[in-house]
Order: C-alpha cells, then structure tokens, then sequence
C-alpha cells in the first residue's frame, strides 16, 4: 500500500496537457455533426480554466477528448508531450486513474455504497491509503462531514455532487475536469466548491478545466474560453462578471 501523499505527481513546468488541431466528428454524410471543429490549446499545472458556450457547442465532447475517454477523428492531446491515441489500452487507463480526476454531470456514484466509500473507491482500486488529514479537509470544506454514512438515493443532488468532487479531488490527481460541478448546488454551496477547486490549483499545481453555463462560477478560473459550433471563439484572463456576460452574448448570436 502507498500513502498517496508520497505518491502524488509533481507537476513539471510549462504546459502538461495540450490539445493540437483536435476534431470530433460523429456520424456520416447528411447526419454527420462536428462537434470539434479544430481546436488548438495549452494547459499549464494549476492553472484554473473554464469552457463556456451555448447548449450543443462541444464543451462535453471536448473535455471527454481531452480526458483521454473519447478518441478524437483527427488532431491529438499530448500529456506531456505524449501523444495519447500512441498509448495503448493498458497505458491510458493508468495514465487516467493516476492522473485524471473526473466530475461527470450525472455523478457517477455507486448506489450500494455509502458516500465515504464512493470517495475512497479510487484510492482503493489503486491500492494507496487515504490521507486522512486531507480527507477531512476536503470533506471540511465541501460540508459533507455529516453525510459520510449514507448512499447516494439517500442524499440531495447537491450532496451527490458534493461526494463526487470529494471522489475526485482526494486522488489528487494533476488534471481535474469537472462538467457543470455547481450545477446541482445553491449559491453558497456552490460558492465554496468553487473556492475548493481555486486552492486545489493554487495549493497542490492540479490543472482545474470545469464546464459551466454560470457566469458567476467563470470568474473563479484564471481563464474563460469561449466555444460555439465546436471552435474556440476566444479566451478572457481572470474577467469579471459583465465581461463573461458580455462574451456569451456575443457567442450566442
Ligand atoms: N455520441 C454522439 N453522437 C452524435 N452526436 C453527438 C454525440 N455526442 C455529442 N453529439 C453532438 O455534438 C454536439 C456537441 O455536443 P456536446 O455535448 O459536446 O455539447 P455541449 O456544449 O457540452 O452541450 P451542453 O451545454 O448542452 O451540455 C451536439 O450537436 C451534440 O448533439
């Protein structure tokens, strides 16, 4: 058994994840949609970045790309420099466990278990031993202290979310993509995931990528890209709120 703590990754400078010319087509002919039209980007350890753009304009298929879960039709993510479609089947699923964290919309919590082994199943699957230090100040500052013993039809949507970012953050993993992580939540609640994700950037180097419809959620990133029809239609560093607001009505029509 290894402590995770001894074992998390220490990011190396510049950027460790990059996607180069990637395009997602599906289907064929009359049906076929892109839904990656050749998007190009860099993401440096810690940095906190936030996709926005209308219903339908890619961000999911983008952030499955970059994950490594989805294969794209053409162009490549390189971690590290690592081309992923090289890495065979073996290689990208440790490559995954170790170093990617995942927050999917629709939680992806097992139903038999309680919230505190959902948290832990990741750690277990790799053989490492909480840190337990670090679980309870994760589990502090997402607020689900009281909610450990429960499963998941036992608990709120809110909390659900709540377990499956707490699931995610404790591998300490060095990317962590998170699709609409506050969507579930209220203000406040929301409030302190988004503080949670900022530190997880600033304190431990993770790189944060988080899909979100809320301009409020956007300003906690260090950048905002903008997307429509499967394109980057431009990046905003640190914006406040009427400039986020300001860019998604300018993507929206
Ligand atoms: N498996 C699939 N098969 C066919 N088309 C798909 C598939 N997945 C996504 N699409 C299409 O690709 C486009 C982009 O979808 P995607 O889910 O990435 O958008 P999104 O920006 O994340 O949307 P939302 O904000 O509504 O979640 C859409 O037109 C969608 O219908």
């Amino acid at each position: 058994m290894k402590d995770s703590r001894a074992s998390a990754p220490t990011p190396p400078p510049g950027p460790t994840r990059q996607a180069v010319d990637l395009v997602k087509r599906y289907g064929e002919g009359e049906a076929a949609v892109t839904a990656v039209a050749g998007v190009s980007l860099g993401f440096t350890p810690g940095e906190f970045t936030a996709v926005m753009g209308p219903s339908g304009s890619g961000k999911s298929t983008l952030m499955n790309l970059l994950a490594g879960l989805d294969a794209p039709t053409s162009g490549q993510v390189l971690v590290q420099g690592q081309d992923l479609a090289r890495l065979d089947d073996r290689r990208l699923t440790r490559l995954r466990r170790e170093r990617i964290g995942f927050v999917f919309q629709a939680f992806n919590l097992l139903p038999a278990l309680t919230a505190e082994q959902n948290i832990l199943l990741p750690l277990r699957l790799a053989g490492q031993r909480p840190d337990r230090a670090y679980f309870d100040e994760v589990i502090g500052s997402l607020r689900i202290g009281d909610r450990l013993g429960h499963r998941p039809t036992e608990l709120s949507g809110g909390q659900q979310q709540r377990v499956a970012v707490a699931r995610a953050l404790l591998t300490r993993p060095a990317v962590l993509f998170a699709d609409e992580p506050t969507g579930a939540l209220d203000v406040t609640a929301g409030r302190e995931l988004l503080e949670r994700l900022r530190s997880a950037g600033t304190e431990l180097g993770q790189t944060i990528v988080m899909v979100t419809h809320d301009p409020t959620a956007a300003t906690y990133a260090d950048r905002v890209l903008m997307m429509s029809d499967g394109a980057l239609r431009g990046a905003l560093e640190k914006p406040a709120t009427h400039e986020v607001l300001a860019a998604m009505a300018r993507t929206e029509h």
